[in-house]
């Protein structure tokens, strides 16, 4: 059975998604698929040459068979930028660029050419400078382009110390969405369908037989008996109760301060944080670096990094690829599992 094809965008230029490419392409023994770089060959070469790198960049028509794979040759689906490219100097005139790789991975995932898509970080605020006033990141963009009503963003870890290397995954009821919005965002319908896909992707792409999902509320104490806010007693709290008759095996709503302790975490499979900074922060300090955004509830594989452009790190050379690597791991393994 040949490795599964893996898309990998590049993502903003100026950021440090071309170095992680490349670093990886040039050094890594072995990757865990055969990875076709999406992006501009020029800019590649000359960020390759800016960090010393050895390798052959191979331009190849996505429209036919990937070359065989060969040791310091890294295949790419070329596609032009509208600016030349600064490390660490944003450009919204490359916004549409970025796009563009993303709906190249996209329409390869989905007609069988490739069998996963990983992406390297973008930067949203310049997109939305670029002309996109829409763009919120990678995961709503890759809902409206595969025509699914819910998606999750769920990021995953192997905890370091003391635990056995066992897992640690966060998904998010909100993703980007400004905090003075977020409580409002939460009602009955949107949380059962988050719920709904977590658990049954991690059945589907996970192989966890039956999930158990511990649910944060969303105030201080969860909600300190409705004392500190009623999101728990009022949205929270019957969803979940709606969601158990149904099968699904879920604990809390929990206050989010304790239910990150080793305590609680113990026997749970996902974390469902009820916004952005309420679990990631969490999930980035026992794991930055080693940890990767997996979108649930697409037809398409689809993982990520977990960190962002490092605009100040591009073209230096001193940006880490444990994530990348990871995330390009995990999207192999999905990819496989998908097959079997
Ligand atoms: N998957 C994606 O496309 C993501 C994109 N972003 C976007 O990235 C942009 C910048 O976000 P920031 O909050 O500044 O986060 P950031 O992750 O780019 O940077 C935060 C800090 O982490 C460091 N860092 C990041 N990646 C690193 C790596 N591979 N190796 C070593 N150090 C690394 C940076 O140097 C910086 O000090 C924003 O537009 C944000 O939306 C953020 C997260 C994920
Ligand atoms: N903090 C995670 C993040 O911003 C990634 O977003 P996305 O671009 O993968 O939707």
């Amino acid at each position: 059975m040949p490795a599964p094809v893996l898309a990998l965008t590049t993502g903003e230029p100026a950021g440090v998604g071309p170095d992680l490419t490349l670093q990886l392409a040039a050094t890594a023994s072995a990757l865990p698929g055969r990875v076709v770089a999406i992006g501009d060959p020029q800019l590649l070469a000359d960020r390759a040459r800016q960090l010393g790198l050895e390798l052959v960049l191979e331009p190849c028509d996505p429209g036919t068979a990937l070359p065989a794979p060969r040791p310091g040759v890294l295949p790419v689906w070329p596609v032009a930028l509208a600016a030349p490219a600064e490390p660490g100097v944003l450009d919204p005139a490359n916004a549409g660029y970025v796009l563009e790789t993303l709906d190249v991975a996209i329409a390869a995932c989905r007609d069988g050419r490739a069998q996963a898509m990983v992406t390297a970080p973008l930067h949203k605020g310049v997109i939305i400078d670029g002309g996109h006033p829409g763009f919120t990141g990678h995961t709503e963009y890759l809902r409206d382009a595969c025509g699914v009503d819910e998606v999750v963003m769920m990021l995953a870890t192997r905890l370091a110390h003391g635990d056995g290397g066992r897992a640690l995954r966060v998904a998010l009821a909100t993703t980007h969405l400004p905090l003075r919005e977020v409580a409002d965002a939460i009602d009955t319908e949107g949380l059962s369908r988050v719920l709904t896909i977590l658990d049954a992707d991690l059945k589907r792409q996970f192989g966890i037989a039956r999930p158990r999902i511990a649910v944060c509320g969303l105030n201080p104490h969860a909600g300190e008996g409705g004392h500190l806010g009623r999101e728990e007693i009022e949205v929270i709290a019957p969803t979940l109760a709606r969601l158990r008759e149904g099968g699904l095996d879920l604990v809390g709503p929990l206050p989010a301060d304790t239910l990150f302790t080793p305590r609680h975490l113990h026997g749970i499979d996902a974390v469902l944080a009820m916004y952005h900074d309420q679990g990631l922060p969490v999930l980035k300090y026992a794991g930055f670096g080693r940890a990767a955004n997996i979108t649930l509830g697409l037809p398409i594989i689809r993982t990520s990094v977990d960190h962002g452009t490092a605009l100040d790190l591009a073209g230096s050379g001193r940006a880490d690829t444990g994530s990348l690597q990871v995330a390009l791991s995990m999207a192999a393994d999905m990819a496989r599992a998908r097959r079997a």
